[in-house]
This record gives C-alpha cells, structure tokens and sequence, in this order.
C-alpha cells in the first residue's frame, strides 16, 4: 500500500505542500493517540474557558488547536493560520506560501462519550507580499483551495484528503506510524435513500427545507416515492465521512431557534474543506442558493447554511429553494 509523500507526489504535490500536510498529520497523530487513551491521558471534560462564538471548550478543543497550531507554523512554509478555537488569525513566517484553516476538533460533544470525531483543515494560498498579521488575508472563496481534508478518530483513525485530483482515503497504521493510502479515489453515489439533519431544529427551519424533509418522511406512499432512512451523528466529520463512503445527503440549514445564529457551521473551518472533498468526490455542495464554494467570505468565523453529498439528492432538495 502506497504512503503519503509517495501518493501526494503522484498527485504533482511539491515538497513543501508535502511537508505541510506532514506536519497536519503529525499533530493529529498525536490527537489521535490522546483520544485513544481516553480516561487515561486527561484530555476529557470541559475547561473554564469559552471560544470566540460562545462555547464552551473542550480540554481536547485546547489541546488539538495549540499542536495543530505550534506544528503547523513550524513548517515555515505558512504566513498564517486561522483556527475555530482562535479570535483572530495567527501571524507566522511573512515569506510563506500558504495560509492554513482549520477546525482542531468537530464533535466536541461527542469527546466524552467516546463517540466519532475529528480534525478538518483546509489550505489556502498566501498572497505574496501581504501582512501576515491581517485577517483579510484569508477572505478567499473556497475554489482557492490548494487542499483540504479531514482526520477521522473513530475505531481507526482515517484521513480523506484532497488537493484537487480526487478525493482519496488514507488509514493510520498504528504499528508504522503511518498513513497508508486505502481508497484511490472516492466516489459517492448519485442516488441514495438516506438523509442526516437534526430534526430536533424542523419547526425552526425555512419552508423549503420543511417541506422537503417532510416529503421524505412521507416516504414510499409521498411524492419521492421511496422510504427514506435517517442518522445523525452529531459530528459533521463523522457524517461526511458516511457520505464519502456510501452517499447520502447532510443538511444543517438555516434555523431561527436563535435569531443572532441562524446558521450553524463555519464557512472557512467546516463548510469550505467538506465542500472540497465532496466535490472531488462526486458530490455536491450548497447552501441550497449557491454553490458553498463560491462565497466570497466577509468574515473570518462567518457561518453558513450547508446541504451536501449525492448529487441527485442535493438537486431534488435544490428544486425545493428554486419554488
Ligand atoms: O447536533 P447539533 O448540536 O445540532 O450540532 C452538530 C453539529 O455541530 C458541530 O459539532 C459543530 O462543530 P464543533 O464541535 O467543532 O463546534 C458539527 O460538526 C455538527 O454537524
Ligand atoms: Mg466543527
Ligand atoms: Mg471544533
């Protein structure tokens, strides 16, 4: 089975994007040992501290930004990062080539009881010659993307990553360290018959999407004529990553349970990277308006509605906001 470096090279990655990604997936490898250990290492329960969108953290939310943080900017390859657990953005080597995002850890409500999480990261041009130490740097759309990925800590540690040849799978092997190419190329099925949301939002959300989900649940005897199954894992990681193997379609819409947070995931840190891997794999991705991708971000924590994953489906529910 073909490693990293060797499949990244194959795909024209250079040394330094290489090297980057390594670095990635060094502080995860740590990350996923941690979690591994469990109970065991410390890294349960909450802190004293919220993030800058008002949640509280989690000690492995701290933990996993500070590796990914401290690792990443070690490189010297990255002018700067920008992290879901960070204020602002964080200034590295001024001559660097890219800008690094990332949500350190997905899930956080999953950590204590032992359920799928995981680390999502994306990875921008740096534009030549900018301040490092300015936010602006990062407002690009998500088609600027030199490549994104995300790492699964479940019963084994996964990686799906994309630098825009396709969307490829790589497995930890824990007793070589390393990642090992698993699927060449991830494909999601056009069509499915499962759907993942939180339904416990449904009074709060837009007609179109009530309606659509409601013409699902009407299942066989319903205008979609097929009975429908749902899940919902609670992590966005863990139900792409179901996506990414046997299709279906991922929705958190817009909600007015609270009017100030009407969207739920971040543009730069979740929609923007799981855009990236979903399309290379097949799929599509939207905000049920516009392709995700295409946003141009005002902000660096903005927060978007997002519908993803087998194409038919996504279009079936598009035809819902088109009416
Ligand atoms: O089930 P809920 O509470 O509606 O939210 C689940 C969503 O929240 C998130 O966990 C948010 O991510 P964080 O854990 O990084 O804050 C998404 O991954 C997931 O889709
Ligand atoms: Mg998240
Ligand atoms: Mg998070």
């Amino acid at each position: 089975m073909r490693r990293l470096a060797p499949a990244l090279r194959l795909d024209g990655a250079d040394a330094e994007l290489i090297d980057l990604i390594k670095s990635i997936v060094a502080a995860c490898k740590e990350i996923s040992f941690r979690v591994g250990q469990g109970e065991l290492s410390d890294v349960l329960g909450s802190t004293l501290n919220e993030n800058v969108q008002g949640e509280t953290q989690k000690k492995l939310d701290v933990i996993s930004n500070e590796l990914l943080k401290d690792l990443i900017l070690e490189t010297g390859s990255v002018m700067a990062i920008s992290s879901e657990e960070e204020e602002s953005t964080v200034a590295g080597n001024p001559e660097g080539r890219y800008l690094v995002t990332f949500d350190p850890l997905d899930g956080s409500s999953n950590t204590d009881i032992n359920s799928l999480i995981g680390t999502i990261f994306s990875i921008l041009p740096a534009p030549k010659g900018a301040d490092p130490a300015d936010p602006a740097i990062f407002l690009q759309p998500g088609t600027a993307q030199i490549a994104a990925g995300y790492i699964l800590y479940g019963p084994s540690t996964l990686m799906a990553l994309t630098t825009g040849k396709g969307t490829k799978m790589y497995t930890l092997d824990k007793t070589y360290g390393g990642f090992l190419l698993t699927t060449e190329q991830v494909t999601i099925p056009g069509v499915t018959a499962e759907f993942a949301i939180n339904m416990s939002n449904q009074r709060y959300w837009q007609p179109a999407m009530q309606s659509y989900i409601a013409d699902l649940l009407k299942g066989k005897e319903g205008p979609r004529g097929k009975n429908f199954n749902m899940r919902w894992i609670a992590a966005m990681v863990g139900d792409v990553h179901r996506i990414l193997c046997r299709g279906g379609i991922f929705a958190y819409p817009r909600d007015l349970k609270d009017p100030s947070k009407p969207d739920k995931l971040r543009l730069m840190y979740e929609a923007n990277p799981m855009s990236f891997l979903v399309e290379q794999a097949g799929g599509t991705s939207t905000t049920g308006y516009e392709r995700i991708m295409e946003i141009q971000p005002v902000d660096i924590h903005q927060r978007v509605p997002v519908i993803l994953g087998s194409k038919h489906e996504v279009e079936s529910c598009l035809q819902y906001h088109q009416a």
